[in-house]
């Protein structure tokens, strides 16, 4: 074949080694090639791939755009419908397994985010009763990607992975990277300055400031003392709404949050949130504390005074202060090390600003990334305190079902590093129809009236990127 002359040589060296032990072994093999390319723009890279991976993508961007990942392609897919907790350790089970047969070229200068890695996420609550708008989410999903893109500042790396299965051979294996090799070269362009029209369906408005209502007298009589209750607005589009148009737009009106994509046959769930969960990268962890909100102002004077009201304001600061307390703790468990600052900064958005506190930790031996991201999930950012108590109140009082909105969304790879973000500020796209879903925290002094206005902020980053006007 004289289409296979264009592989180096490394690379069918390596193939022919991963098949054999397949062979040997009996079992399959991951094979990963990583390679340095010209610069490719991950969301035409992305909108390029709809023919050969539709149904299998996604998109990771972190704040300030440092680090990318695209990914097409479903490789392996792991996952599970786990009502437990089991459902974090039954990925890190499985993906362990795999991890002892990998075969990976150029290892010695591996940058983290290249070869094989796992993206995916978690639903909030699994026992919560299923609805048809999740349906086609189970309750813990991640790929390996047959194909990545991995930008790291300005420099851009192309993994092309492969499940080699002891009935594989050589000449289809091949075929494989080469076909992957030529096909990333060709990219279509996104059209982003088409305006959408839709009409806005809002979603069990009344109840959800019942809700609020209740829940703010329950904690009154100290039955708890937060919980975040959510709210979901459905928009029906004229047209079918392009969800690399929506993300492209993400990315640029969004430059502080990190953008995530995950398709899952035909929806996908996207979003732009501000709020990591977790970060590690050998023992060292980072989690964010992001609770307490209000609205930018339309003058730099008025922005600074907004951001100096909620940083005194006593009401958003017990909203904050529960979820410093529970990470904090949490990271305690499992680091030797938690450093944090004595009181919160400010994170502004392009359209809300949030009361913010960084913890930083050095994770002992023995701690997984999934592990950690399982003690975590739902901080009270997204749940509330005490945890088990928030989250029966969420299933009684929410008149809607989250999903995979407000659960861990992100990456791993084979050497246990990687990041897990909240998926809020996002929005399930399929077809001509858009869910949105927005929360609040609940505590005490809460008001319905403006829970709800603070909804109405957090879903502006999806409203303008979906093209709908801004009008407040
Ligand atoms: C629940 C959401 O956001 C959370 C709630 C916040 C609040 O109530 O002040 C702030 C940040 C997030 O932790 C959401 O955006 O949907
Ligand atoms: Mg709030």
């Amino acid at each position: 074949m004289s289409l296979i002359t264009t592989l180096d040589h490394t690379i069918k060296e390596l193939i022919q080694q991963t098949l054999e032990e397949a062979k040997q072994t009996n079992q399959s093999v991951i094979v990963s090639h990583i390679k340095e390319v010209d610069a490719i723009d991950p969301l035409h890279f992305l909108a390029s791939s709809e023919e050969l991976f539709l149904g299998e993508r996604f998109l990771w961007s972190t704040p300030e755009r440092d680090f990318t990942l695209a990914g097409v392609g479903n490789e392996l897919i792991l996952e599970n419908n786990h009502s437990t907790i089991e459902r974090f350790s039954a990925i890190e089970k499985e993906w362990k397994r795999f991890k002892k047969r990998i075969i990976n070229t150029n290892s010695k200068d591996k940058q983290d985010g290249t070869g094989p890695l796992l993206f995916g996420g978690f639903s909030f609550d699994p026992i919560k009763e299923k609805d048809p708008l999740w349906e086609a989410f189970s309750e813990a999903k991640f790929t390996l990607p047959t194909v990545m893109v991995t930008i790291i500042n300005s420099k851009t790396y192309l993994t092309v992975n492969k499940l080699v299965t002891p009935h594989d051979n050589l000449l289809d294996c091949l075929k494989h990277f080469e076909q992957t090799y030529s096909q990333t070269t060709h990219h279509h362009l996104i059209d982003c300055e088409k305006v959408n029209e839709f009409s806005t369906i809002e979603y069990k408005t009344s109840q959800w400031l019942k809700a609020v209502d209740k829940a703010t007298n329950e904690i009154r009589l100290k039955e708890m003392d937060k919980v975040v209750l959510a709210r979901e607005v459905h928009l029906k589009f004229a047209e079918k709404v392009n969800p690399y148009q929506v993300l492209n737009r993400l990315h640029k009106e969004q430059p502080t949050s990190f953008i995530f994509g995950f398709e899952n046959g035909l929806q996908h769930f996207v979003g732009a949130t501000p709020e990591r969960l977790i970060k590690k990268q050998d023992n060292e962890v980072l989690s964010t504390c992001l609770a307490g909100s209000i609205k930018r102002g339309k003058t730099q004077e008025q922005d600074i005074q907004l951001g100096e009201q909620l940083l005194k304001d006593a009401k958003n600061l017990i909203e904050h202060d529960i979820v410093v307390k529970m990470i904090k703790e949490a990271l305690t468990n499992c680091c030797y090390e938690v450093i944090s600052p004595k009181s919160p900064t400010l994170l502004k958005t392009k359209n809300i600003q949030h009361l913010y506190t960084p913890v930083k930790g050095y994770v002992q031996k023995g701690h997984s990334l999934l592990s950690i991201v399982e003690n975590l999930h739902p901080t009270p950012a997204l749940g509330g305190f005490p945890k088990e108590k928030a989250i029966e109140k969420i299933r009684e009082l929410e008149p809607m079902h989250r999903g995979w909105y407000a659960a861990p969304i992100g990456w791993l790879d084979a050497e246990d590093n990687g990041e897990f973000v909240v998926a809020i500020r996002s929005g399930l796209i399929e077809g001509h129809n858009v869910a949105l879903f927005a929360g609040c925290g609940i505590v005490a002094e809460s008001n319905p009236k403006s829970e709800y206005l603070e909804t109405k902020i957090k879903l502006k980053p999806m409203m303008s990127a979906l093209g709908g006007v801004d009008n407040e």
